[in-house]
């Protein structure tokens, strides 16, 4: 292959599942090492944000994790791992803008007559974390409503918006049965779209409280905030096209993801039992459809393989030792299919 060979074409693309990976940050090396669980196999030459799958019809297109949802969204894009918060932020956007829209009376079709939008296909079980809603630890405020009219810092400012509108709202006492417009309130709350280093925002006096994800609270704490609300929990996920270009191949791909994870998330586990305790044994790893069981040489004995979900393995191992197992074995799950 010359080098002007790996550089996709338009033309390369064509009958190729647009596949969209985040770019950089939190969620590239996880994604990546789904891909390679997955034998999606690509070499991405430097600076260029589209690679061709060298084993598969598939074309990886890097991309913020931000701007994922309103690839995959507009269908341009089939497959795509992001943020739950970020699908969140993306649809709260569109109910925004098509309020607008609809107030605005624009001209022209609303839609091309395609289905758009993003469906949640896997939860991929990594980049856990929570948009909350941070004060100055020692400072005026103590709870949401004491931001109400003040000036709110964030990367997330539809989610943003949506949650200071539901607060003012509540403080108007607005009953509960009335249909709420949460996207079309203008609201008193000042929020400022920030890019990146949010916390520094209350420290430096722009903002009085802000709204950004918080995972083990370091940097949080390093700035002197403290938590006082969560607007969303969030972690990875696999979402996919309401109108891919290939169902079949999103289908293929997401069984070969789900299978990583699955194994990512279990353990094999291997003991003997006597056959008088079996029954209790199988209280204990009773697997995620049913142990395998199979006579030992030995009057008496089975072996039993179960598979174990990761973190419950210690408390298992000890329960397994007091109904009697013995030669308990643990072995790591490199791939699943069907489970
Ligand atoms: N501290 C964190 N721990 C776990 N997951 C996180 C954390 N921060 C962000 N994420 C997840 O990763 C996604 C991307 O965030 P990240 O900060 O890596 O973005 P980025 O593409 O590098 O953009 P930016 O330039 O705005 O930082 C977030 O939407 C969130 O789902
Ligand atoms: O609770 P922690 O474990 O400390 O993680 C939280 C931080 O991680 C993310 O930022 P990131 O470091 O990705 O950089 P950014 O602020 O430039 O987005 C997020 O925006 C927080 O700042």
């Amino acid at each position: 292959m010359t080098g002007e060979e790996l550089i996709p074409s338009l033309q390369s693309l064509e009958g190729r599942l647009l596949f969209a990976v985040p770019k950089k940050g939190r969620l590239l090396s996880a994604s990546l090492n789904l891909l390679e669980g997955a034998d999606i196999q690509f070499r991405r030459e430097n600076r260029l944000d589209i690679a061709l799958v060298k084993n598969l019809p598939i074309a990886l297109v890097f991309l913020p994790a931000a701007d994922i949802p309103t690839f995959v969204g507009e269908g341009r894009v089939d497959l795509g791992i992001t943020g739950f918060d970020q699908v969140q932020e993306h649809d709260a956007g569109v109910r925004q803008t098509s309020r607008a829209r609809r107030l605005s009376n624009a001209d022209g079709p609303e839609t091309d007559g395609k289905v758009h939008g993003c469906e949640t296909v896997l939860d991929l079980g990594f980049g856990a974390c929570k948009l909350q809603v941070q004060i100055p630890a020692k400072g005026e405020y103590a709870e949401p409503k004491d931001l109400i009219g003040k000036n709110i810092g964030t990367s997330f400012v539809h989610l943003a918006h949506e949650y200071f509108a539901r607060l003012e709202l509540e403080q108007e006492g607005a009953t509960n049965g009335e249909r709420i417009d949460l996207a079309g309130r203008k609201l008193r709350t000042k929020i400022m779209e920030l890019s990146g280093s949010v916390e520094a925002a209350c420290a430096l006096g722009v903002a009085d409280g802000i709204v950004d994800l918080v995972e083990s609270g370091e940097t949080m704490k390093a700035a002197g905030l403290k938590a006082i609300d969560t607007v969303v929990e969030s972690s990875a996920i696999l979402i996919k096209s309401k109108n891919p270009s290939n169902p079949k191949m999103v289908a293929l791909i997401a069984a070969r993801i789900n299978g990583v994870i699955t194994a990512q998330k279990y353990v094999l586990c291997q003991y003997n039992v006597p056959r008088t305790r079996l029954a209790d044994a199988v209280k204990v790893t009773p697997g995620k459809r049913a142990p395998t069981v199979t006579s030992l040489e030995e009057e008496g004995w089975v072996a039993v393989s179960a598979m174990v979900e990761k973190k419950r393995l210690a408390p298992v191992m000890d329960d397994l030792a007091m109904v009697g197992a013995t030669d308990i074995l643990v072995l790591d799950i490199h791939n699943t299919r069907g489970s």
